[in-house]
């Protein structure tokens, strides 16, 4: 055992390396202790090793800033000291993000049961250990050729806090891993599966608060027949004081059960909003998909779908079932009169199913022209200086009250026939009352039923139709509903980047190398390609410009190979793996991509610059700044970092906005940089500067940039020329430049 290194500081420089068998001394954990720059990184790559114990692959770089995330909500400051600051709870809380359980735990003896776990020293350090037998301890060492170091008990235990991090593989992975197939639940009837539990509880409390309210009818039954003939008062008033229990009784049960509900029902709201967030933060940016606005309306009814799905709806069909027990009832007491019920039940419903298919048409147009004055209002609000400088206040206007006319006639009409619908309900219930009592009456008649057998019907056919004037008032509503959710069904099921069915390559590193085969693009499946290029090699570190007349497709082909589009034919291979193979985390970490039009977002210059929410150091921030030519002029704003971008982004000139965009690029570091027109908005000093910063930025990152600015070709070796999406040019800078040049002296084609 003399020459193995003991790793119980992987993570901490301070006493790595360690070196001949004898443990280091327990450094004690100092709030002035140096900070650890890369302390935090060793952590990730510990917490890596052991997720790939238990079977997990998550690169160190997930870790690490998942880890920062949650630090940074821990101590909600942003500070420069990230390193000390990664407790055990934070790695725990990062690997049940990784989708594991994980827990810290205090332990009062070593045993080996415990292992594999982090085990926290005194000195704060943590050490993975794989696994314990006799008294010896196998942990891990990567400087080991087998990444394992064996340690006596008598030689941990001295330094050991007593806490683990202990994480298993959850059931969940295991399902993954293992049961790829299973189908995953439904995105919106997956969530009430889930709430299952407490629908039985209703649907229990439906049975009894159901029963309890026959004891009304019951109690008017046994007055007219038994208590009026014989003028007992006591019965009457024991028969009365049980028939108020039986009313007290259902009411707090209603109320238990609407209790029990309204949580279900947030709880599910929570899950499928969160669903489809998700879902839709991470669609594919694929042509031909819903346009921005018609996802905006879809996400918009989800307030339809969530007032549907309230407690009351959930208490009407959860008293239909029990419309069958009254009809029993009412079958017992009055006999053949049940098909009274019975037929007046169906002749209140049926119109509602009749009428479902064009209640959905209302719908259908209604919220298409809602859809379409919510994009207008957008627009003009959004672009009201273009609307007003170019006179488009007219066209605004006569479109706006076009849609809003045809909305306000459509919903009207839906109004109607859903009022219709109820009412029909409503006085469909009264007659068949009123039947009943006709058919009892003839029935007292002829001496089959007594005057309580008759009111006792009476007040159990309101109790028995009541849900169902309920359920048609439902119906009505129900197509607007459905509508809602078959748009909200397209966010839901759109392709997603990070799909959950597939496992993707992870790759901690990517040099930059790119090939293209046989690359088609197309925006319009009809048309012809608007990028098509046979084949192409960018090798890593390599800077191309791209150039190319207004519309030739340049804007495309960088975002193909920033993977922002999939190709429609052929492959793009980054560091020889397909995009599409890649995982998405690893490629948007290594590929940096700059758009012509940098879009930034309502909140301070600070959230802008640091959309990750990783970036912990202001000192960083001010450097990116610097570096994008922003600095002098936030340093001399009285808000800083702090300056506020209104809604919509706006808050800075255009300029300013791409030295944001510039200042993003800086502090995310990718190895790829994928720049469309990335100086074509800042003033030729700024341009200049940035330039002599570039040259040395750029060394060692392969750099793809379209542009028509001398200052950013310089920066190239190789230039290619795209023509109506084919690669018309592709050679060195000079060459392409002087051929160029030649070219246009002799008036020929650019
Ligand atoms: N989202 C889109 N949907 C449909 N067609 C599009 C879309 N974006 C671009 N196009 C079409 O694709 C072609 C190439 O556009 P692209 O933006 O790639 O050109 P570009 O070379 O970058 O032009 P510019 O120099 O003006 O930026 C154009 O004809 C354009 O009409």
């Amino acid at each position: 055992m003399a020459d193995r290194v003991i790793a119980f500081d992987l993570n901490a420089a301070r006493v790595s390396g360690a070196s001949d068998g004898v443990l280091p001394k327990a450094v004690p954990a100092t709030p002035s202790a140096p900070k650890a720059p890369g302390r935090a990184r060793a952590r990730a790559e510990l917490a890596s090793a052991y997720a790939a114990l238990l079977g997990a692959q998550v690169p160190a770089a997930d870790i690490l800033e998942q880890m920062l995330l949650a630090v940074g909500e821990a101590t909600a400051a942003v500070t420069g000291a990230e390193a000390d600051e990664v407790q055990p709870e934070h790695i725990a809380a990062v690997l049940r993000v990784a989708g594991m359980t994980a827990t810290v735990e205090q332990i009062a003896r070593l045993s080996p049961g415990q292992w594999p776990a982090l085990a926290q020293m005194t000195s704060g350090q943590l050490v993975l250990v794989i696994k314990q037998e006799a008294e010896l301890l196998f942990v891990y060492d990567k400087t080991c050729p087998d990444q394992r170091a064996e340690v006596a008990l008598a030689e941990f235990a001295p330094f050991f806090s007593g806490r683990i991090i202990r994480a298993r593989t959850s059931l969940r992975q295991l399902e993954s891993r293992h049961a790829p197939d299973t189908a995953p639940e439904h995105w919106f009837w997956g969530a009430f599966k889930a709430q299952r539990r407490a629908f039985v509880e209703v649907a229990l409390g439906s049975l009894f608060a159901n029963i309890l309210a026959v004891a009304v009818s019951m109690f008017s039954m046994q007055v007219y027949d038994r208590v009026i003939p014989h003028k007992s008062e006591a019965t009457l008033w024991v028969l009365a004081l049980g028939a108020l229990l039986a009313l007290v009784l259902e009411m707090a049960l209603k109320l238990a059960r609407s209790g029990l509900m309204d949580l279900a029902g947030r709880k599910i709201e929570l899950t499928v909003q969160g669903l489809l967030m998700d879902r839709l933060l991470g669609m594919k940016a694929a042509p031909g998909r819903r346009s921005p606005s018609q996802l905006f309306s879809a996400m918009r009814e989800f307030s339809s779908v969530r007032e549907f799905f309230t407690a009351s709806t959930i208490g009407t069909i959860a008293d239909i079932p029990f419309i069958f027990i009254f009809l029993a009832l009412v079958a017992s007491i009055g006999g053949n009169l049940v098909w009274v019920l019975l037929a007046g039940a169906i002749l209140m419903v049926v119109p509602g199913f009749l009428l479902q298919g064009k209640m959905m048409k209302i719908t259908q147009s209604t919220q298409g022209a809602s859809a379409r004055a919510a994009k207008l209002l957008h627009e003009a609000i959004y672009e009201h200086e273009t609307v007003a400088t170019q006179r488009g206040a007219d066209r605004f206007k006569r479109v706006w009250e076009e849609l809003t006319t045809l909305s306000a006639v459509k919903s009207s009409e839906s109004r109607k026939l859903a009022s219709a619908l109820t009412y029909w309900a409503q006085m469909m219930q009264q007659a068949t009352y009123v039947t009943a009592v006709m058919v009892g009456a003839y029935m007292v008649f002829e001496g089959e039923f007594t005057v309580g057998a008759i009111i006792a019907i009476g007040l159990l056919t309101s109790r028995t139709l009541a849900p169902l004037t309920q359920l048609a008032g439902t119906m009505a509503r129900w197509a607007n509903v459905k509508a809602a959710l078959q748009g909200l069904e397209e966010i839901a099921g759109a392709d997603q980047v990070q799909a959950a069915s597939r496992s993707y390559l992870r790759a901690e590193r990517i040099e930059g190398e790119y090939e293209l085969r046989g690359l088609e693009f197309k925006y319009d499946p009809e048309a012809s390609a608007t990028v098509d290029i046979a084949a192409l090699r960018i090798p890593p570190g390599q800077r191309v410009a791209i150039l190319g007349s207004n519309g030739s497709g340049k804007s495309t082909l960088l975002k193909l190979l920033a993977g922002v589009y999939e190709p429609t034919a052929g492959r793009i291979l980054l560091d020889g793996v397909d995009l599409g193979q890649l995982h998405p985390r690893d490629l948007r970490r290594a590929v940096g991509y700059l758009s012509q039009d940098v879009r930034l977002f309502s909140g301070t210059l600070r959230d802008n610059l640091n959309l990750t929410q990783l970036e912990r150091d202001e000192d960083r921030l001010y450097r990116a700044l610097d570096f994008a030519g922003l600095g002098p002029f936030l340093r001399g704003h009285p808000k800083g970092l702090d300056l506020p971008i209104r809604d919509g982004g706006e808050g800075l000139s255009v300029g300013q906005r791409q030295s944001i965009g510039w200042a993003r690029l800086w502090l995310q570091d990718p190895t790829v940089v994928i720049l469309d027109e990335p100086t074509a908005a800042l003033d030729t000093t700024l341009e200049t500067t940035l330039v002599s910063r570039l040259e040395t930025w750029l060394d060692g990152r392969t750099a793809i940039i379209a542009t028509h600015r001398v200052p950013i070709l310089a920066l190239t070796a190789r230039t290619l020329i795209l023509q109506n999406g084919r690669m018309a040019v592709d050679g060195p800078r000079d060459a392409v430049l002087a051929h160029l040049t030649k070219a246009k002296a002799a008036g020929g084609p650019k």
